[in-house]
């Protein structure tokens, strides 16, 4: 799943295409990862010295791919149907009229890979998961995307943006695989004026920690949130209460993909339920947080193709 993710995501929004590049990248994108939650000591042979070095690797790589398409659009080389982030980035401009610095392209780069391709991918492995273990959830997925084969048959064969709002089961599916285990515990905040909550005084200058579990799993907010349950997300207008339901997040910095995210699930679900079947390798294998939720021994399946 973090392959087929990291490379929707490098075709479409850096328009890389399919190759060696792509997985030379995603091997020095995993060892950078690991470096961020490893202990920083830089010495041969530490997950931070590996980390360090890919993180190089992968700088030099994209200031390449980065170089290149600056001298094909200064040539006028670029056909415009080619559009990608990198040349948004180029042709930004500051409040000085300066573009940006090529090291804040790459840093650009490097956060928004960051960002998409390993949350959904923990999205996508939940999905895959939890249909090979729950028969009542996985049938009405598949009769729903059944239904979208048959209105696809109508369309000429294509998947538009129309039958994916006839997805909507399989969507509150995956809000209700992300209630109990949201890719993304939490994140920082910094105190910007001092507080109290709940009898609690935070001094303004701190950095504090929300967690999505904190709501997610409250039986105020959510009834029996133990049970799995995707129709708590049928009725829209029951809204729950704001900042609560919050795998993307909330507020001003709220999850900049979600759109992204919901249609790229939804499209790699539904090619899978129409196309295969499969079961676990390994039944009953744990849920792990380091510290996002994987499978401990990385979800291995059996598939079987569908006639
Ligand atoms: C299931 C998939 C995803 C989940 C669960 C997820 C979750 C999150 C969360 C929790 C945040 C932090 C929000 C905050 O601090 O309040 C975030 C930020 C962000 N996400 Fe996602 N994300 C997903 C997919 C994506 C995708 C596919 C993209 C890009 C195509 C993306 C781009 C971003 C960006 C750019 C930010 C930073 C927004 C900012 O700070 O202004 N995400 N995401």
């Amino acid at each position: 799943m973090k392959k087929i993710t990291f490379n929707i995501t490098c075709s479409i929004l850096f328009g890389l295409p399919d190759g060696d590049l792509k997985d030379e990248l995603l091997k020095d994108f995993t060892l950078t990862v690991k470096g961020v939650w490893a202990i920083p000591l830089d010495f041969p042979g530490t997950v931070f010295h590996t980390a360090i070095q890919a993180r190089q690797r992968l700088c030099q790589k994209l200031s390449t791919m980065v170089r290149t398409r600056k001298k094909q659009e200064d040539e006028g080389n670029v056909d415009t149907e080619d559009d990608n982030i990198v040349s948004c980035l180029l042709a930004l401009r500051d409040e000085n009229g300066q573009p940006l610095l090529e090291d804040e392209i790459i840093d650009v780069f490097l956060s928004l890979i960051m960002a998409s391709h390993d949350t959904t991918a923990i999205l996508l492995t939940l999905f895959v998961r939890h249909l090979s273990r729950d028969p009542e959830v996985s049938s009405k997925v598949i009769e729903e995307q059944n239904e979208v084969l048959k209105a696809m048959k109508e369309n000429g064969g294509k998947l538009t943006w129309s039958e994916i709002q006839m997805m909507k089961y399989t969507w509150r599916v995956a809000q209700e695989l992300m209630r109990v285990n949201p890719p993304m515990l939490g994140s920082f905040r910094l105190v910007t004026k001092d507080i109290t909550f709940d009898g609690y005084h935070i001094p303004k200058g701190w950095q504090i920690f929300w967690v999505a579990p904190g709501t997610h799993m409250d039986n105020n907010i959510f009834k029996d949130p133990e049970k799995f349950d995707p129709s708590r997300f049928e009725n829209s207008s029951k809204a729950f209460p704001p900042y609560t339901y919050v795998p993307f997040g909330a507020g001003p910095r709220v999850c900049a993909g979600i759109e992204f995210a919901r249609v790229e699930t939804l499209l790699i679900i539904h090619h899978l339920v129409t196309k295969y079947s499969w079961t676990e390798m390994i039944p009953d294998e744990p849920i792990i947080r380091e510290p996002m939720p994987y499978p401990a021994m990385g979800l291995p399946i059996k598939l079987y193709p569908k006639n």
